[in-house]
């Protein structure tokens, strides 16, 4: 079996704060393959973003171990392993699109001309090709979040982060770009760990779907998504979906404690 992409073991973070300790995140343990496409899904406070930002190097763990492609996060960030698409887009206002998605390449130091193609090929791939000359409030927030997406994808990392990229936006449009990611990831068959609230979002685009529940952050299911590579959106209608649905929502509904 080929090495995992993400490896982490008995994974526990806790925040110190005034008000005592935080559990983020307790006992995790998770292997993503190279090419999965893993959705995090639970409700608010159970660790998604927080696991994220560990796999990212942007939170250590406060014990258990965590390999990114077969280095520690640190190591796997200065190596550019993955890109990060955040939940709002994030992008620099006086900067074209171009210029926005060129700039990790400028960072990284890679010559202008090839920095303008590379940026351009990725703009392509989000089907935003014509309008590398905008700035970013001249478009749409769907557009807007592609543009961020293709940012992610301009240092061509194997994995992709995403941090509930499409929560902000209206129901058609994430549609619309739940149909585009999926293509692009057929197509380029990155690895990537989404984070999302929508249980349709979550069935609709994965491969595997890692519930959890909050207080302390854990892992209560880990369900497979066996819908094959091709998904129209009618594909939520099938039985097949409701029913990967349906043992979502039953994982949700068991680790959730209701204050009502
Ligand atoms: N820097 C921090 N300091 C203290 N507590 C934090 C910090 N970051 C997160 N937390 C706490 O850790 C827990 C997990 O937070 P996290 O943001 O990972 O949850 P989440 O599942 O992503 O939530 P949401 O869906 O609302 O984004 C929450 O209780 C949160 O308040």
């Amino acid at each position: 079996m080929a090495e995992s992409v993400i490896a982490a073991r008995d994974l526990s973070l806790v925040f110190q704060t005034r008000d005592g300790p935080v559990h983020a995140l307790s006992s995790v343990d998770l292997d993503i393959a190279p090419g999965e496409f893993i959705s995090l899904i639970g409700p608010s406070g159970c660790g998604k973003t927080t696991l994220l930002r560990v796999i990212a190097d942007l939170e250590r763990a406060t014990s258990g171990s965590i390999a990114v492609n077969g280095r520690s996060p640190a190591q796997a960030r200065l190596a550019r392993d993955y890109g990060y698409v955040f939940q709002a887009p994030a992008l620099y206002p006086w900067r074209t699109i171009l210029g926005n998605v060129m700039l990790p390449l400028e960072i990284m130091g890679v010559p202008r001309a090839e920095r303008a193609a590379r940026a351009k090929a990725q703009l392509d791939l989000v089907n935003l090709g014509g309008f590398e000359r905008k700035f970013p409030w001249q478009l749409s927030g769907g557009m807007q979040q592609r543009a961020s997406i293709a940012r992610a994808l301009a240092i061509e990392p194997k994995l992709l982060l995403m941090d509930e990229p499409f929560g902000a936006l209206d129901e058609i449009v994430r549609d619309h770009l739940n149909e585009q990611l999926l293509k692009l990831w057929a197509a380029t068959r990155k690895t990537v760990v989404f984070v999302t609230h929508s249980i349709p979002e979550a069935v609709f685009l994965s491969t595997r779907i890692v519930v959890m529940s909050p207080r302390p952050g854990r892992i209560t299911d880990i369900v497979p998504c066996d819908l094959g590579p091709d998904r129209p959106l009618e594909i939520r209608e099938t039985p097949e979906f409701l029913r990967i649905a349906q043992r979502v929502r039953d994982g949700l509904r068991a680790g959730h404690a209701y204050d009502v």
